[in-house]
């Protein structure tokens, strides 16, 4: 174990990198897709379950842990990693985003948000410097810095005015952070689908000095063309030696198109979330357990799969607890889904160490019928 955070880029195809975060907690293997632990539980799933999918790290929610628990509570009980038994890296966000998604009534000024909760109306207040102290009372590995993430579409002025917002926020989360070896603080870029916004963005942060970097504002209704031509040049003006996470992507085709394109890590609770909607993702594309032509299938969801729900049961059983609502199928759902997009990183990372990223695109897009399966 490292007592320090740090970044080693082991490989490069074209854009697509792969290499190893060290944390005091342990390495986080990039490309890495982190799975989602809203409440400080990936739903429907164990801890060690989650760690049996390949997840190096995951993501905690500011948002909703400052509203329960409560951050002080999960600091008086030791901390976000012994309180939901994960001793492996953490991420948390910042809770801007979400703030603006869920909460009421909220009230956005320059020195933060206020802002009623979605749980029981109580008043709260995010600021980058209250977003620093949760996020360090939660005892996250990986902080980001308090940002506020425009919605799409939104005209020119908007996003300017926005993203130079979220770069005063990111000085004032920079100086809150204090000196913390071992973490880090990364910043988030905004600008929307602006190059220049971007740009100037990107400069801001660098200027400022960040463990690592993120690419927000994006996944927010703009659409897969419109987040790639981004993608084709937003990381290319970050700094090559540090992290850079695509935050909230996202759907298997997303993910690899982003890695394509110099991303290194990625969260998304499209595998959780809708393995609780019976949406099945395999190599041969989308199925959803639900619909009636699985009812008597014998077959596995995916004969080459190793997870327990491929290895141990059938469609038809799958279908069975789904239709019953029987607690099971989330849990077998979840952990399939988020098998397979560790499953799609892992042949990412040895793609791209080989130097065969290209070849592993054109097979990953070619094994993918189209609709259900
Ligand atoms: C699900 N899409 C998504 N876009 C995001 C953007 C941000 C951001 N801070 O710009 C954070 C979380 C996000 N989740």
């Amino acid at each position: 174990m490292s007592e320090r955070f740090s970044f080693d880029l082991h490989a490069r195809d074209g854009k697509a990198r792969t290499g190893v975060i060290q944390t005091p907690r342990g390495a986080v293997r990039t490309p890495a897709f982190m799975p989602v632990g809203t409440a400080a539980t990936v739903k429907a799933m164990m801890p060690e379950s989650v760690r049996a999918t390949g997840a190096d790290i995951l993501l905690g929610n500011t948002y909703h842990l400052m509203l329960r628990p409560t951050a002080e509570r999960i600091d008086r009980l030791g901390g976000l990693h012994k309180f939901m038994n994960w001793e492996r890296p953490i991420l948390t966000d910042s809770g801007g985003f979400q703030v603006m998604s869920l909460a009421g009534l909220r009230k956005l000024t320059e020195k933060g948000v206020t802002f009623k909760s979605h749980i029981d109306g109580s008043k709260h207040e995010l600021t980058p410097e209250r977003s620093m102290e949760i996020q360090r009372l939660l005892g996250s590995d990986i902080v980001m810095c308090f940002d506020e993430c425009p919605a799409l579409p939104a005209d020119r002025d908007r996003i300017a005015e926005s993203m130079r917002l979220s770069m005063r926020w990111a000085e004032r989360s920079r100086a809150a952070f204090g000196d913390r070896p071992g973490h880090a603080l990364f910043g988030i870029m905004q600008g929307g689908l602006e190059q220049d916004l971007r740009e100037e963005s990107a400069e801001a942060l660098k200027a400022i000095g960040f463990e690592g970097y993120a690419v927000g504002g994006l996944a927010v209704g703009e659409g897969q063309e419109a987040m790639f031509d981004c993608l084709d040049y937003a990381p290319g003006f970050l700094p090559e030696d540090k992290p850079r996470y695509l935050m909230g992507v996202g759907k298997p085709d997303d993910i690899v198109g982003a890695v394509k394109r110099g991303i290194d890590m990625m969260d998304c609770v499209l595998p959780s979330r809708s393995g609780r909607t019976g949406q099945v993702f395999t190599r041969h594309g989308v199925l959803n357990i639900k619909n009636a032509r699985h009812i008597d299938d014998p077959r596995p969801l995916d004969e080459a799969c190793t997870c327990p729900a491929c290895r141990n049961f059938s469609r038809a059983y799958l279908h069975h607890v789904f239709r019953s609502q029987e607690i099971i199928s989330s849990m077998l759902l979840t952990w399939h889904n988020l098998h397979y997009f560790q499953e799609i990183m892992a042949g990412m990372r040895e793609a791209i160490a080989a130097g065969t990223f290209a070849a592993w695109e054109a097979d990953f897009h070619a094994g993918r019928a189209q609709g259900d399966i």
